[in-house]
């Protein structure tokens, strides 16, 4: 079976290194004449699907903004899903998922087994109760050939507070991360299937990503500040397999499909100048 790293770097060359988030805030909605309802929900995220299915390499729905609506809002989540991977694009459910292992081992099956109706390619996971707690889902990841991207740096300025704090070793809490991720990528080829969240607001990691061997999923640019050329500051030499993801400033130029594809294709040719720029 494919790997999901390698699923991914295949996906990278041949569409270009974007993820384009389906973020339905309610203030998008209003801005599309949609309501801020199961009717709108459904319809500014078949719009999305619709416009960049076939042509962003992956997409990233955040759950949160379906979960808002219950039930009926992850019917929503699954049948966009099935969309989206039936066009191609790869699917990165942003949930942030962690817990203890063996409740984590449910997670995985929710996200990660083909037979769920929520299966997708990747999902976001938090770290919080230790990396070793996420063991499951990299268990199911490796077994069905789907990834997990672990927070590492996150976008918000809040982040920094716990992700910087230093162990015992002297290693910040970010380093552990993206230590324990590195080992689990160890001689994968052509790409690791385990990620990290590395944002682009933060400027200099100053942390060592030069083992991590894995995607680097690089959110905060657009509606966050992040520029595309930040990217070079943030990831230094380490831009080949950075992907960096936009949500609000490619689906505020909506609802119009040809809009939301010209916005992406910007995002990316900004993004390719960047990452090419610095000798990639
Ligand atoms: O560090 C992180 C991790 C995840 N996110 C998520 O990405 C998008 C960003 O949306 P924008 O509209 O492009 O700001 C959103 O779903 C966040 O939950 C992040 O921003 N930072």
């Amino acid at each position: 079976m494919e790997t999901f790293g390698s699923r991914l770097h295949r996906a990278m060359a041949e569409r270009g290194p974007l993820c384009v988030g389906i973020d339905p805030h309610p203030a998008l909605l209003a801005r599309w004449g949609l309501s801020d309802d199961l009717e709108g929900l459904t319809r500014f995220s078949q719009t999305v699907a619709d416009a960049l299915g076939d042509r962003v390499a992956v997409v990233k729905p955040q759950s949160a903004f379906f979960e808002r609506f219950g039930s009926r809002g992850l019917a929503v989540l699954e049948s966009i899903i099935r969309q989206l991977r039936g066009a191609g694009a790869l699917v990165l459910l942003d949930v942030k998922r962690g817990d203890i292992g063996s409740t984590v081992a449910a997670y995985a099956d929710a996200y990660l087994d083909p037979s769920s109706p929520v299966h997708v390619d990747a999902v976001t996971a938090s770290p919080f109760l230790g990396v070793g707690s996420l063991a499951p889902m990299f268990d199911a990841a490796r077994s069905h050939g789907g990834g997990v991207f672990v927070l590492a740096l996150t976008s918000n300025p809040e982040g920094a507070s716990v992700q910087r704090a230093r162990g015992a070793d002297g290693r910040t809490v970010a380093q552990t991360v993206i230590d324990e991720i590195s080992q689990l990528n160890e001689g994968a080829q052509p790409l690791g299937s385990f990620g990290l969240v590395v944002g682009a607001t933060i400027g200099e990691t100053g942390h060592d990503l030069s083992k991590v061997n894995g995607p680097l999923l690089a959110p905060g640019l657009g509606a966050q500040g992040g520029r595309a050329a930040d990217l070079r500051t943030v990831f230094g030499d380490e831009l080949s397999a950075v992907l960096p993801s936009y949500s609000r400033e490619v689906l505020g130029a909506g609802p119009d499909p040809a809009a939301l594809r010209a916005a992406a294709d910007r995002v990316l040719a900004d993004c390719r100048a960047a990452l090419t720029a610095a000798g990639q």
